[in-house]
């Protein structure tokens, strides 16, 4: 079984996880790592704590001359803004706990929730672990599985849809590699030029308001094999797997497989994906409106999830809260805050998809080595063809 926790605070010393089940055999490089994580710094809106943080992961158990053993592999973010925090932070009874004291809980994270949940005075101890700095060591985890997705020829594109009220529109019949090639290429990972430049625009514009953007962003993931997930139980279908991932990216708000949402204003005909068969193909569609997912099932087309995201809740313009010492009305001061990281988010997302379909190879082919996957998905892929 493919599992993994992550533990660590925004301002802690390290973020970590271990990820355990992972094939032994497989190539894995820091540098492989860390391209990942740096996209996810990237983006145009992001705020004042990227410009403090390089982030670069580490290998500390489970990976040997560049290959996976199959033993519990642990993984590190440093955080260089540590530096910064260590004596407020501190472990021991040396922490300074009077200082940076929050009482005055923020519209739109976990502050007030956690802090009435987890009984605690200071809500630093609810902000440290609800930040989305934990998402650098998310997509650590889930480049590993990337890893695995590629050896096995499976690809994946993120790209941005829309920031505010900005929607990109794409080239029909562009192919993956377009798409990725020209996400790739642009600061907002969206394809469509045009469409980036009225992005930055509007981003200057909120983040000149004291306000902040949110927006969807889309996964593509080509030559996922059929058959992954399960109709035969709730926890077993792909799609609710793959929706619940996705959310759990912090300030995420809705999720879409195919068509997701627009699937509900139009009739029938106009949203399922006919059948057809050659002896070359085997079994396809003409289209693809259902995402590469029926009945919980990958059906052998291309998956496509959108996800939309929340703005950003620390708003330079303050919203009206209530200070959880003194009971008193007031509104917040902010010192620095992202005005728009769905480039970021996108990376994330990308992540969580690509861990999500490794657990269910996993789950479908077994295997403990990389060779001994491999050998089964090709089999499972010539045996479909045939049937
Ligand atoms: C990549 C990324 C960066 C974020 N940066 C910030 C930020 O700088 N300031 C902020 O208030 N929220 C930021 N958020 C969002 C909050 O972490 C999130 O809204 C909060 O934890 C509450 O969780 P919820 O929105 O899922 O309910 C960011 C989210 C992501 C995914
Ligand atoms: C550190 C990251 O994102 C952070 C997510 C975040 C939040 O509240 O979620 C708040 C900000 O942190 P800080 O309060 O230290 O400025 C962001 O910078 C990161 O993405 O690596």
């Amino acid at each position: 079984m493919l599992r993994f926790l992550t533990a660590g605070e925004s301002h802690g010393p390290v973020l970590t996880a271990i990820v355990e089940g992972m094939v032994a055999g497989l190539p894995l490089s820091r540098e492989y790592v860390n391209r990942q994580l740096a996209r996810r710094q990237g983006g145009y809106g992001r705020g004042g704590r990227m410009k403090i943080e390089q982030d670069q992961a580490d290998f500390l158990s489970g990976v040997r001359g560049g290959l996976t053993t199959g033993s519990p592999i642990t993984l590190q973010v440093v955080n260089k803004d540590w530096a910064n925090w260590s004596e407020i932070m501190a472990p021991g009874p040396e922490a300074r706990l009077e200082e940076r004291v929050v009482t005055r809980p923020r519209p739109g994270h976990a502050d007030l929730a956690g802090a009435i949940k987890y009984n605690q005075q200071d809500i630093r101890n609810i902000l440290e672990r609800s930040s989305a700095r934990e998402t650098a060591v998310r997509v650590a985890v889930g480049t590993i599985a990337r890893a695995l997705l590629a050896e096995l020829g499976i690809q994946m594109t993120g790209w941005v849809r829309r920031i505010g009220s900005v929607e990109a529109v794409l080239e029909e019949e562009q192919t993956a590699d377009q798409l990725r090639e020209l996400a790739g290429a642009s600061q907002l990972l969206c394809p469509d030029g045009q469409a980036e430049a009225a992005m930055i625009r509007e981003i200057d514009r909120a983040r000149g308001n004291g306000d902040s953007l949110g927006g969807v962003f889309e996964i593509r993931v080509d030559h996922v094999p059929a058959g992954l997930g399960s109709h035969v139980q709730w926890d077993r279908k792909l799609d609710s797997r793959l929706a619940g991932a996705l959310m759990s990216i912090q300030a995420i708000k809705g999720v879409e497989i195919g068509l997701g949402f627009g699937a509900a204003a139009v009739p029938g005909s106009q949203v399922h994906d006919e059948i057809f068969y050659s002896p070359e193909k085997s079994y396809y569609r003409a289209t693809n409106r259902a995402g590469g997912i029926e009945g919980g099932i990958s059906n052998g087309e291309p998956l496509v999830v959108r996800a939309a995201m929340k703005p950003i809740p620390t708003l330079y313009k303050p919203l009206r809260s209530v200070d959880t010492g003194s009971k008193e009305p007031f509104t917040a001061s902010v010192e620095r805050s992202d005005a728009c990281a769905v480039p970021a988010a996108c990376v994330v997302g990308e992540a969580v998809v690509a861990w999500e379909i490794a657990v269910a190879i996993l789950e479908k082919f077994g295997g403990d080595s990389l060779r001994e996957l491999r050998e089964r998905v090709d089999q499972w892929r010539s045996w479909i063809r045939q049937v």
